[in-house]
C-alpha cells in the first residue's frame, strides 16, 4: 500500500520541471506552494462530503484525490513522504490517548 504512495511521490518529484502543458502535476507545481496547499484542502473537503454523504465508493475516489493533492503540497515544499512514514512509524504502538495525556500543558 505504501508502496503505491512512494511511487506516486516519486512520479511526482519526476515532474518538477516538466512542461505543465503535458502533466497536471507540472501545472499544479507551477502555481506554487500555497496554490497546492489551498488544492488540498479542496480535495480534502469534497472528501469530507462524501463521508457525510455516507457514499463509500465516492469517499474512497475522492480521498485518492486528497492523497494525491497531499503528496503535490509535500514535494511543492520539498518535504519528502519518507518524513510523514518517519512520523508514523514513531508513533506507532503509541495510543492517542496516552499521546495526549503526555504533552506538556500549556
Ligand atoms: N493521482 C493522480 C491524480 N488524482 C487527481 N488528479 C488530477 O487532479 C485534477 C483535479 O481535479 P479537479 O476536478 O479539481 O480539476 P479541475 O476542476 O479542472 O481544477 P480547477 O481548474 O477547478 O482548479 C484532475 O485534473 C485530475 O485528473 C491526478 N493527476 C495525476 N495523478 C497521478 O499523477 C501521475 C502523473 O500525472 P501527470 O503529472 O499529469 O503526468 C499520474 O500518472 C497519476 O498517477
Amino acid at each position: 500500500m505504501s508502496d503505491t504512495l512512494s511511487r506516486l511521490y516519486a512520479t511526482i518529484e519526476s515532474r518538477k520541471g516538466a512542461s505543465p502543458d503535458s502533466s497536471w502535476t507540472a501545472k499544479l507545481l507551477s502555481k506554487g506552494p500555497e496554490k497546492c496547499a489551498e488544492k488540498f484542502g479542496e480535495e480534502a473537503v469534497e472528501a469530507i462530503i462524501e463521508a457525510v454523504r455516507n457514499d463509500p465508493e465516492k469517499l474512497a475516489s475522492e480521498c485518492a484525490d486528497a492523497l494525491y493533492h497531499m503528496l503535490v503540497m509535500l514535494a511543492a515544499r520539498d518535504v519528502p513522504l519518507s518524513a510523514v512514514m518517519d512520523v508514523l512509524e514513531a508513533r506507532e504502538g503509541t495510543s492517542g490517548i496516552a499521546e495526549k495525556a503526555a504533552r506538556p500543558k500549556g
